[in-house]
């Protein structure tokens, strides 16, 4: 599905320092989580695989199909309503049925929240409306930035429940990043772990 040989990428203004260098990896269907420590490269990996960035050195194979990383933090999702945020995701299942996302709504507790503009969702809320959107696409590949950060106990196990469909599937593929294997995984079995050092 995506098979990376010598995949580097530095930033512009520091390109003597390398943020990623020499990773060689394979991602199937599955669950793959992509650990670190701070700043160690593990958005800038999402990036690349979401296909944001190119490749600065070595070769990323990527199957054709859409990858999803869902972005609500950004600044510029300000002022949208979270609904109207989600519908521009391009969510066949939403645009299928518009009741699709009402189950998950309230298993996240995200009723009340939805018809609010961006800016007034805490962090959890706005990033509990991307895992909304990772949900309900269907994408081939669903790549997420620490899943269960400035979460409530709920709504992690919401989310772990999201990841171990995810891990069964054999057609599609979803990559976490995170410092480390969170708790919330010990009973999900991985396809793969892609170590960026601590
Ligand atoms: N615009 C930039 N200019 C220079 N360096 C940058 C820039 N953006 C990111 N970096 C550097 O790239 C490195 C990797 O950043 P990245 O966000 O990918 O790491 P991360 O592992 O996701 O970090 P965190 O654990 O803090 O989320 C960091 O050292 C960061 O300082």
């Amino acid at each position: 599905m995506i098979e990376a040989r010598g995949l580097g990428w530095a930033h512009p203004d520091t390109p003597d320092r390398p943020v990623l260098a020499g990773l060689t990896f394979t991602i199937g269907p599955g669950l793959t989580l992509v650990r670190g420590g701070e700043g160690r490269g593990k958005t800038t990996l999402l990036r690349l695989l979401a296909g944001d960035l190119a490749p600065g050195a070595g070769a990323l194979v990527r199957r054709p199909g859409r990858a999803l990383r869902p972005s609500p933090a950004d600044p510029a999702c300000d002022p949208q309503r979270a609904r109207d945020w989600l519908l521009d995701q391009d969510l066949p299942a939403l645009q299928a049925d518009p009741a699709a996302a009402d189950p998950l709504l309230a298993a996240l507790g995200l009723v009340e929240h939805i018809d609010k503009p961006m800016f007034m969702l805490s962090t959890g809320s706005r990033r509990k409306v991307g895992l909304l959107a990772a949900a309900l696409a269907g994408a081939p590949l669903t790549l997420l930035d620490q899943p269960f950060a400035a979460l409530d106990a709920r709504s992690c196990r919401v989310v772990a429940e999201l990841l171990a469909d995810a891990a069964a599937s054999s057609t599609r593929a979803w990559v976490i990043a995170d410092h480390g294997r969170s708790h919330w995984l010990d009973d999900i079995a991985l396809a793969g772990v892609i170590d960026l050092g601590d």
